[in-house]
């Protein structure tokens, strides 16, 4: 019997007509899709447009209500599920990683693919086969280190290395650069350039669409879930991609114009913290006026999380003091503090904003639910709290089907404008952003960046913590930078040189002039 040659050119896989109805809810309307061994394929749209849902269709998480998945021509739409998926060679990480944190490197590429029958796993093998692939993608893990030790960016490289190890040909990353840094985004794309020339297919779903329009060989451009434009490289730039995506106005976004008070909302006084006997904070000092958004640039993991810890009172300090609006808060709990004005949009939603089971109105109100407001004689509102959710999802944007709807079914960035609405609906004195942005499309960004502006206008004091220097750059009327738990430079607004600012987040000292302070503790 002949082979039959392969048509580098034919689809891998064809999405037909796919649609997927959540009860009334029509999250994809007749989508189709074409996708090509070695090509990078980009889907981008705004926040709740579908993609996602369209990527757990084709990876078997969801059924289509109706619609088609062809593999190599083959119709394998009914019963399609992971299983199959992962056994047709096709992969897909998540938002949010499934890794195991307590096992090693090795455990977590390696399990998925043992069965139950395998009673004496050759060990030896799966660790000169996973150090092969390493060395093929130019990564360099510990087998042995434990994932929970991992920084994010090796996290990624695990569940990618977990795809491959299992055979995928065809890979899905879900918004994987939202969690990287801008070293490890280059990094990441650089892997899926090799992957795309060693044959495999990339699905790249992203809202940063230079990325789409740069690295990208086909982009699928999703609105309201329909395919409003299926477009080759070079076809569009990114300013015409992004007309695509949307139908309304996007904001405008500028630094605050408020008046500079020189009255500190917030003041931290000489604050260090320690996690098992070892510095995590060291004598930091700043002050947060009324009128002003600060911004706070560094390298993850260099102290952000324990200053916003120490703000909100959420870990004990070695010494310093902690004053808002002219007020030691030092003694106070987490709720006082809130209670007093303090605002927090959490870097990790899931981990510390929402709860997923509960519906939108319910998440609109956390925390606030024993409020004159919102409860009476220790009964809700039901009401009032409808009323609110409703106004803040049409003030906020949030697309859903209702304010009664569990609010893990949004998706990832309507989650977050919850997040930011309920926020910002306190009238807070003091915010603390901490990354914002992170999984909001570009429309969505523009309007979470010129809310944060407006809420400085409006007297509140910012303090912006973001690994997106842009973002830092665009807003920031100044930015200091952390380093090893120490504030090592401060740079006023206008002298924001991009050299500068990597340098002191490197650790690195510079040769300052006088919009340049650098901070010797
Ligand atoms: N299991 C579900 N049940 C109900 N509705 C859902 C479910 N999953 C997704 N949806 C809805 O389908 C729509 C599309 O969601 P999806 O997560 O695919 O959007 P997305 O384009 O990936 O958005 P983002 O960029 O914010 O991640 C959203 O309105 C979401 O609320």
């Amino acid at each position: 019997m002949s082979i039959p040659a392969i048509d580098p050119k034919a689809p891998a896989v064809s999405l037909e007509g796919i649609t997927k109805r959540f009860g009334e809810f029509k999250a994809l309307d007749d989508v189709s899709l074409d996708l090509r061994l070695g090509e990078i394929h980009a889907l981008v749209g705004e926040n709740g447009a579908g993609k996602t849902t369209l990527m757990k269709v084709l990876f078997g998480a969801y059924q289509p209500t109706s619609g088609r998945i062809l593999l190599d021509g083959q119709d394998v739409t009914p019963h399609w599920n992971t299983r199959k998926a992962i056994s047709h060679h096709i992969g897909m990480v998540h938002q949010h990683f499934s890794l195991v944190m307590e096992h090693s490197v090795l455990d977590n590429v390696v399990m998925p693919t043992l069965g139950w029958l395998d009673l004496a796993p050759d060990w030896k093998k799966f660790r000169s086969k996973l150090s092969e692939l390493q060395q093929s993608l130019g990564f360099d893990l510990s087998p042995d280190r434990l994932v929970g030790d991992l920084a994010v960016g090796e996290r990624q490289q695990v569940e990618i290395l977990k795809m491959l190890y299992q055979g995928a040909k065809i890979l899905i990353l879900d918004e994987p650069t939202a969690v990287l840094i801008p070293q490890q985004t280059e990094r990441l794309l650089k892997t899926l350039v090799q992957l795309r020339e060693l044959g495999y297919a990339v699905i790249l779903i992203t809202h940063k669409l230079e990325h789409a329009t740069e690295y990208a060989d086909t982009i699928t451009v999703l609105r309201s879930g329909q395919c409003v434009a299926t477009l080759s490289k070079g076809q569009a730039s990114t300013s015409e991609v992004a007309a695509m995506m949307v139908k309304q106005e996007v904001a405008t976004v500028r630094q605050s114009r408020a008046a500079q008070s020189d009255a500190p909302v917030l003041e931290l006084g000489g604050v260090s913290m320690e996690t098992s006997g070892v510095s995590v904070l060291d004598r930091v000092s700043l002050k947060v006026c009324r009128g002003e958004v600060v911004g706070i640039a560094g390298v993850v993991g260099n102290g952000q999380t324990e200053l916003v810890d120490a703000i909100l009172g959420l870990r004990p300090l070695t010494s310093g003091t902690v004053i808002l609006d002219g007020e030691d808060i030092g003694s106070s709990d987490v709720l006082n503090r809130r209670a007093g004005g303090i605002a927090h949009i959490p870097e990790d939603r899931h981990a510390h904003a929402i709860v997923g089971e509960m519906d939108l109105a319910s998440n609109f109100i956390l925390g606030r639910e024993g409020t004159p407001k919102f409860s009476r004689h220790g009964v809700l509102n039901r009401k009032r709290i409808g009323e609110f959710a409703r106004h803040s999802m049409a003030e906020f944007d949030v697309r859903a089907q209702s304010a009664g709807a569990r609010i893990r079914f949004l998706s990832g960035g309507n989650q977050q404008k919850v997040v930011i609405g309920r926020e910002l609906s306190t009238q807070p004195k003091f915010i603390i952003a901490h990354e914002p942005a992170r999984g909001l499309d570009f429309a969505a960004t523009a309007y979470v960046r010129s809310r944060l502006v407006q809420a400085a206008e409006e007297g509140a004091g910012v303090l912006l913590i973001s690994s997106d220097l842009d973002e830092l750059v665009e807003l920031s009327n100044r930015i200091l930078v952390i380093c090893g738990g120490r504030l090592v430079g401060a740079l006023d607004s206008g002298h924001y040189d991009p050299e500068t600012l990597g340098l002191l987040m490197a650790g690195v000292s510079v040769e300052a002039d006088a919009s340049v302070k650098t901070i010797e503790n």
